[in-house]
Protein backbone atom coordinates (compact mmCIF):
# COMPACT_ATOMS: atom_id res chain seq x y z
CA UNK A 1 0.00 0.00 0.00
CA UNK A 2 1.29 3.08 -0.86
CA UNK A 3 -0.26 6.86 -0.32
CA UNK A 4 0.58 9.26 -2.84
CA UNK A 5 -0.03 12.98 -3.07
CA UNK A 6 0.94 14.07 -6.68
CA UNK A 7 0.47 17.77 -7.81
CA UNK A 8 -1.47 18.84 -5.08
CA UNK A 9 -2.13 22.52 -5.46
CA UNK A 10 -4.49 24.52 -3.33
CA UNK A 11 -5.76 27.93 -3.68
CA UNK A 12 -7.95 30.11 -1.09
CA UNK A 13 -9.64 33.17 -2.60
CA UNK A 14 -7.15 33.66 -5.19
CA UNK A 15 -4.22 33.05 -3.04
CA UNK A 16 -1.92 30.06 -3.93
CA UNK A 17 -1.13 27.65 -0.66
CA UNK A 18 0.11 24.91 -1.94
CA UNK A 19 2.05 24.87 -5.72
CA UNK A 20 2.31 21.12 -6.14
CA UNK A 21 3.02 19.00 -3.42
CA UNK A 22 4.77 15.26 -4.47
CA UNK A 23 4.52 12.97 -1.53
CA UNK A 24 4.94 9.43 -0.97
CA UNK A 25 4.31 7.75 2.06
CA UNK A 26 5.07 4.35 2.21
CA UNK A 27 3.32 1.54 4.23
CA UNK A 28 5.10 0.97 7.54
CA UNK A 29 7.41 4.16 7.11
CA UNK A 30 7.39 7.21 8.58
CA UNK A 31 7.51 9.67 6.61
CA UNK A 32 8.25 13.57 8.20
CA UNK A 33 7.48 16.94 6.52
CA UNK A 34 9.55 19.64 7.62
CA UNK A 35 9.71 23.21 6.70
CA UNK A 36 9.50 26.42 8.25
CA UNK A 37 5.82 28.00 9.91
CA UNK A 38 3.39 28.86 6.67
CA UNK A 39 5.48 26.53 4.19
CA UNK A 40 2.09 24.65 3.69
CA UNK A 41 3.08 21.13 5.91
CA UNK A 42 -0.68 21.89 7.86
CA UNK A 43 -2.74 22.48 4.81
CA UNK A 44 -1.35 19.33 3.11
CA UNK A 45 -2.76 17.03 5.43
CA UNK A 46 -5.94 18.81 5.96
CA UNK A 47 -6.00 18.72 2.07
CA UNK A 48 -5.56 14.80 2.33
CA UNK A 49 -8.59 14.39 4.93
CA UNK A 50 -10.71 17.32 2.77
CA UNK A 51 -10.72 19.53 5.64
CA UNK A 52 -9.76 22.58 4.06
CA UNK A 53 -11.02 25.95 5.46
CA UNK A 54 -13.96 27.00 3.26
CA UNK A 55 -13.67 28.53 0.13
CA UNK A 56 -10.37 26.24 -0.19
CA UNK A 57 -10.04 25.30 -3.88
CA UNK A 58 -7.79 21.77 -4.34
CA UNK A 59 -6.67 20.24 -7.56
CA UNK A 60 -3.95 17.46 -7.78
CA UNK A 61 -4.30 14.00 -7.12
CA UNK A 62 -4.69 11.91 -3.50
CA UNK A 63 -4.20 8.31 -3.95
CA UNK A 64 -4.62 5.57 -1.71
CA UNK A 65 -5.31 1.91 -2.71
CA UNK A 66 -6.07 2.59 -5.92
CA UNK A 67 -8.77 5.63 -5.55
CA UNK A 68 -8.01 9.43 -5.60
CA UNK A 69 -9.55 10.81 -2.56
CA UNK A 70 -9.81 14.45 -3.98
CA UNK A 71 -12.45 12.95 -6.35
CA UNK A 72 -14.71 11.53 -4.08
CA UNK A 73 -17.81 12.64 -2.67
CA UNK A 74 -18.28 13.94 0.65
CA UNK A 75 -20.08 11.09 1.88
CA UNK A 76 -16.94 8.46 1.06
CA UNK A 77 -14.71 10.85 2.09
CA UNK A 78 -16.03 11.05 5.51
CA UNK A 79 -15.46 7.03 5.41
CA UNK A 80 -12.24 7.27 4.40
CA UNK A 81 -11.67 9.90 7.38
CA UNK A 82 -11.25 7.97 10.29
CA UNK A 83 -11.30 4.34 8.84
CA UNK A 84 -8.68 4.74 6.23
CA UNK A 85 -6.79 7.50 7.26
CA UNK A 86 -6.32 9.11 10.99
CA UNK A 87 -5.02 12.36 12.20
CA UNK A 88 -3.34 13.52 15.36
CA UNK A 89 -2.78 17.00 15.94
CA UNK A 90 -0.62 18.92 18.11
CA UNK A 91 -2.77 20.11 21.16
CA UNK A 92 -5.30 16.49 22.18
CA UNK A 93 -7.93 18.90 23.31
CA UNK A 94 -8.49 18.75 19.38
CA UNK A 95 -9.36 15.58 19.04
CA UNK A 96 -10.52 14.43 22.34
CA UNK A 97 -13.91 15.94 23.77
CA UNK A 98 -13.39 16.90 27.36
CA UNK A 99 -17.13 15.96 28.66
CA UNK A 100 -16.99 12.57 27.62
CA UNK A 101 -15.36 9.65 29.35
CA UNK A 102 -12.24 8.09 27.30
CA UNK A 103 -14.47 4.88 26.71
CA UNK A 104 -17.23 6.29 25.09
CA UNK A 105 -14.68 8.23 22.67
CA UNK A 106 -13.17 5.30 22.00
CA UNK A 107 -16.28 3.11 21.61
CA UNK A 108 -18.48 5.18 19.95
CA UNK A 109 -16.13 5.61 17.05
CA UNK A 110 -15.49 1.96 16.50
CA UNK A 111 -19.38 1.00 17.04
CA UNK A 112 -19.98 3.58 14.17
CA UNK A 113 -17.10 2.99 12.05
CA UNK A 114 -16.59 -1.35 12.97
CA UNK A 115 -20.03 -2.27 13.30
CA UNK A 116 -19.05 -3.50 17.26
CA UNK A 117 -21.12 -4.38 19.91
CA UNK A 118 -20.90 -2.65 22.94
CA UNK A 119 -18.71 -5.36 25.16
CA UNK A 120 -17.02 -5.59 21.87
CA UNK A 121 -15.74 -2.31 21.57
CA UNK A 122 -14.95 -1.77 25.36
CA UNK A 123 -12.81 -4.98 25.00
CA UNK A 124 -11.07 -3.57 21.96
CA UNK A 125 -10.94 0.12 23.59
CA UNK A 126 -9.15 -1.42 26.38
CA UNK A 127 -6.86 -3.42 24.20
CA UNK A 128 -6.13 0.17 22.27
CA UNK A 129 -5.13 2.04 25.72
CA UNK A 130 -2.52 -0.90 26.29
CA UNK A 131 -0.70 -0.34 23.33
CA UNK A 132 -0.29 3.38 23.62
CA UNK A 133 1.13 2.28 27.20
CA UNK A 134 -2.13 3.69 29.67
CA UNK A 135 -1.65 2.60 32.39
CA UNK A 136 -4.32 0.57 34.61
CA UNK A 137 -5.96 0.35 30.75
CA UNK A 138 -9.73 -0.53 31.80
CA UNK A 139 -10.24 1.94 34.59
CA UNK A 140 -9.04 4.70 32.21
CA UNK A 141 -12.03 4.09 30.28
CA UNK A 142 -13.71 5.69 32.77
CA UNK A 143 -11.85 8.44 33.29
CA UNK A 144 -12.51 11.69 31.81
CA UNK A 145 -9.24 13.86 29.79
CA UNK A 146 -8.84 16.24 31.99
CA UNK A 147 -7.75 13.37 34.32
CA UNK A 148 -4.83 12.62 32.53
CA UNK A 149 -1.30 14.64 32.00
CA UNK A 150 -0.67 16.05 28.29
CA UNK A 151 1.55 13.35 27.33
CA UNK A 152 -1.04 10.54 28.50
CA UNK A 153 -4.21 12.37 26.49
CA UNK A 154 -1.70 12.67 23.20
CA UNK A 155 -1.62 9.00 23.57
CA UNK A 156 -5.21 8.61 24.13
CA UNK A 157 -5.66 10.81 21.13
CA UNK A 158 -3.35 8.18 19.59
CA UNK A 159 -5.57 5.06 20.66
CA UNK A 160 -8.60 7.32 19.13
CA UNK A 161 -6.87 8.01 15.83
CA UNK A 162 -5.86 3.92 15.49
CA UNK A 163 -9.43 3.03 16.87
CA UNK A 164 -10.47 2.10 13.34
CA UNK A 165 -7.70 0.70 12.36
CA UNK A 166 -6.24 3.16 9.66
CA UNK A 167 -3.36 2.38 7.02
CA UNK A 168 -2.72 5.99 6.69
CA UNK A 169 -1.84 8.30 10.30
CA UNK A 170 -1.09 11.93 9.51
CA UNK A 171 0.41 13.69 13.12
CA UNK A 172 0.44 17.04 12.94
CA UNK A 173 3.24 18.34 15.05
CA UNK A 174 2.48 16.10 17.96
CA UNK A 175 4.73 16.48 20.49
CA UNK A 176 5.56 20.38 20.15
CA UNK A 177 3.05 21.07 22.50
CA UNK A 178 4.74 18.32 25.33
CA UNK A 179 7.37 18.71 27.57
CA UNK A 180 10.79 17.84 26.32
CA UNK A 181 11.09 14.90 28.78
CA UNK A 182 7.67 13.70 27.52
CA UNK A 183 8.02 14.31 23.72
CA UNK A 184 10.39 11.25 23.29
CA UNK A 185 8.12 9.20 24.64
CA UNK A 186 5.48 9.65 22.31
CA UNK A 187 8.02 9.22 19.51
CA UNK A 188 8.96 5.99 20.53
CA UNK A 189 5.27 4.65 20.42
CA UNK A 190 4.84 6.22 16.97
CA UNK A 191 7.72 4.43 15.54
CA UNK A 192 6.47 1.17 17.38
CA UNK A 193 3.04 1.55 16.37
CA UNK A 194 4.15 2.32 12.10
CA UNK A 195 6.40 -0.95 12.99
CA UNK A 196 4.05 -3.30 14.51
CA UNK A 197 0.79 -2.48 12.91
CA UNK A 198 2.60 -1.51 9.53
CA UNK A 199 0.90 1.92 9.50
CA UNK A 200 2.07 4.97 6.69
CA UNK A 201 2.66 7.72 8.90
CA UNK A 202 3.20 11.11 7.25
CA UNK A 203 4.62 13.40 10.65
CA UNK A 204 4.60 17.19 10.37
CA UNK A 205 6.79 19.00 12.23
CA UNK A 206 9.23 22.08 11.70
CA UNK A 207 11.67 20.13 14.47
CA UNK A 208 14.25 18.44 12.60
CA UNK A 209 15.81 16.61 15.68
CA UNK A 210 12.02 14.78 16.06
CA UNK A 211 13.09 14.36 12.12
CA UNK A 212 16.23 12.71 13.11
CA UNK A 213 14.79 10.80 15.79
CA UNK A 214 12.14 8.78 13.78
CA UNK A 215 12.06 9.74 9.90
CA UNK A 216 12.59 6.68 7.54
CA UNK A 217 11.69 9.82 4.46
CA UNK A 218 11.88 13.13 4.79
CA UNK A 219 10.63 15.77 2.76
CA UNK A 220 11.05 19.64 3.07
CA UNK A 221 8.25 22.07 2.28
CA UNK A 222 9.04 26.01 1.58
CA UNK A 223 5.89 28.15 -0.44
CA UNK A 224 3.94 25.50 -0.39
CA UNK A 225 6.16 22.87 -2.08
CA UNK A 226 8.29 20.09 -1.89
CA UNK A 227 11.90 21.32 -2.29
CA UNK A 228 13.88 18.43 -1.46
CA UNK A 229 12.84 14.95 -0.27
CA UNK A 230 14.58 11.46 0.27
CA UNK A 231 16.03 9.14 2.99
CA UNK A 232 16.19 11.07 6.45
CA UNK A 233 19.96 10.87 6.35
CA UNK A 234 20.74 11.91 3.25
CA UNK A 235 18.63 14.77 3.12
CA UNK A 236 20.05 15.54 6.93
CA UNK A 237 23.21 14.86 6.71
CA UNK A 238 23.80 15.85 2.63
CA UNK A 239 20.94 18.10 1.97
CA UNK A 240 21.20 19.13 -1.95
CA UNK A 241 18.91 21.90 -1.55
CA UNK A 242 19.98 25.58 -0.22
CA UNK A 243 16.89 25.58 1.35
CA UNK A 244 17.21 22.40 3.60
CA UNK A 245 20.62 23.45 4.21
CA UNK A 246 19.95 26.78 5.93
CA UNK A 247 17.01 25.00 7.74
CA UNK A 248 19.95 22.71 8.92
CA UNK A 249 22.55 25.53 10.20
CA UNK A 250 19.59 27.29 11.71
CA UNK A 251 20.06 24.50 14.57
CA UNK A 252 20.76 25.57 17.44
N1 LIG B 1 -8.02 29.89 6.54
C1 LIG B 1 -7.02 30.34 5.77
N2 LIG B 1 -7.25 31.24 4.79
C2 LIG B 1 -6.25 31.70 4.02
N3 LIG B 1 -4.97 31.35 4.14
C3 LIG B 1 -4.65 30.47 5.10
C4 LIG B 1 -5.65 29.92 5.97
N4 LIG B 1 -5.03 29.08 6.83
C5 LIG B 1 -3.72 29.12 6.51
N5 LIG B 1 -3.47 29.94 5.49
C6 LIG B 1 -2.16 30.19 4.84
O1 LIG B 1 -1.69 28.99 4.27
C7 LIG B 1 -0.27 28.92 4.31
C8 LIG B 1 0.18 27.56 4.78
O2 LIG B 1 -0.19 27.37 6.13
P1 LIG B 1 0.09 26.04 6.92
O3 LIG B 1 -0.65 26.15 8.22
O4 LIG B 1 -0.16 24.87 6.08
O5 LIG B 1 1.64 26.14 7.19
P2 LIG B 1 2.53 25.23 8.12
O6 LIG B 1 3.72 24.88 7.31
O7 LIG B 1 1.74 24.10 8.68
O8 LIG B 1 2.94 26.24 9.24
P3 LIG B 1 2.84 26.10 10.83
O9 LIG B 1 4.03 25.30 11.23
O10 LIG B 1 2.90 27.52 11.30
O11 LIG B 1 1.53 25.44 11.13
C9 LIG B 1 0.17 30.08 5.19
O12 LIG B 1 0.71 31.06 4.36
C10 LIG B 1 -1.09 30.57 5.85
O13 LIG B 1 -1.04 31.96 6.03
Amino acid sequence: MTFTITELRVTIRGTEILRGVDLDVQKGQVHGVAGESGSGKTMTGLAVLGLLPHGAVASGRVELAGRDLLGLPDKDLGRVRGNEIAMVFQDPATSLHPMLSVGRQLTEHMRSHLGLSRAEARERAAELLAKVRIPGPAEALTRYPHQFSGGMRQRIAIAVALACDPQVLIADEPTTALDVTVQAGILRLLRGLCDELGLAIMLITHDLGVMSAIADEVSVMRSGAVVESGPRDTVLRAPSHPYTRSLLEALP
